[in-house]
């Protein structure tokens, strides 16, 4: 049974889910690639399976193993393994959840369900609170992405409330951009102690102003060492070394594409050859711009 963790906070890597070059995943860097954050890049959370680790696009059998592995190597060395156990069926997302609990993660994440979506709030609390209930002991992420999902219901909305529907409920990871909808749920949570945990990396800053406890990111793999240093600066209210840091970073993602993407694949190299779901989110994130 997980314990009472401390809250999750500072940055937390979307971690990749490496392939080997016949589309299997590829166990044997996992020990590696824990060694790396934590040691290059000083990042010591990790979220896995989420949209950067292409947990839908994995079977539920490799989902469990790749959430066993990744907490089997972890121990003693991260801080905290949060699994992202949204899927469409409720009852693979409860088995995924309860695996979670089994193998000893710290926490699970869902997001709402994406074809046949709720309509509304409570339809969508419902789901989220079925699968909270398969993991009892384990603190509980709302993952709002709605450019993703298509479930565009405010997170505002969704966390109105959401601790007397969901006890375990402890945060919330915000990917998306309106920092308006942000701010409100951090401003009207004042008193709770949830991780308000945002997903744009590239909007950090924005969001650290609005009361972002941490971020949950694909780009923390590699510029886990530059945020946190903005991070730092932010603490420090040396507000221009942290806008510095924040366009430094994003210059390397959208107009530089080229920087970036040199580290990006350096990091692939070692650990990831080929992507479930075709071309690499990352790649395409990155060159989107
Ligand atoms: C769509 C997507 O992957 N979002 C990630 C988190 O949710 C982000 O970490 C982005 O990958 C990152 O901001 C780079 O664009
Ligand atoms: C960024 C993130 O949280 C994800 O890839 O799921």
């Amino acid at each position: 049974m997980a314990s009472p963790k401390k809250k999750l906070q500072g940055l937390v890597a979307a971690t990749i889910t490496p392939m080997t070059e016949h589309g299997e995943i590829n166990f044997s860097v996992i020990g590696q690639y824990v060694d790396y954050l934590v040691k290059e890049q000083g990042v010591k959370n990790i979220f896995v399976n989420g949209t950067t680790g292409e947990g839908l696009s994995l079977s539920i059998s490799e989902r469990r193993r790749v959430a066993e592995e990744w907490v089997t190597k972890g121990r003693n060395k991260l801080d905290q393994v949060v699994i992202h156990v949204g899927a469409l069926s409720l009852k693979e997302s409860q088995e995924l959840a309860q695996h979670a609990a089994e193998i000893g993660a710290d926490g699970i994440a869902v997001i709402a369900p994406f074809f046949l979506k709720p309509w509304n709030k409570d339809v969508l609390i419902n789901f989220l609170k079925e699968v909270a209930a398969a993991a009892p002991a384990l603190p509980f992420y709302y993952y709002h992405i709605p450019a993703l999902t298509g479930v565009k219901i405010r997170a505002e909305e969704v966390l109105d409330g959401i601790q007397e529907k969901i006890p375990t409920f402890q945060g919330l990871k915000f990917s998306d951009t309106d920092l308006l909808d942000f701010g409100q749920c951090v401003d009207q949570n004042r008193q709770r102690q949830f991780a308000f945990l945002f997903g744009v990396d590239e909007q950090l800053l924005s969001a650290l102003v609005m009361g972002a406890t941490g971020a949950v990111g694909s780009t923390y793999n590699y510029l886990g060492k530059k945020t946190n240093q903005m991070l730092e600066a932010f603490e420090r209210k040396d507000f221009s070394s942290a806008l510095n840091h924040q366009s430094h970073s994003n210059k390397s993602s959208h107009s530089t594409v080229l920087v970036r993407n040199l580290v990006y694949h350096i990091l692939c190299f070692f650990l990831l050859k080929a992507s479930r779901s075709g071309s690499h989110l990352l790649i395409y994130s990155y060159t989107k711009g």
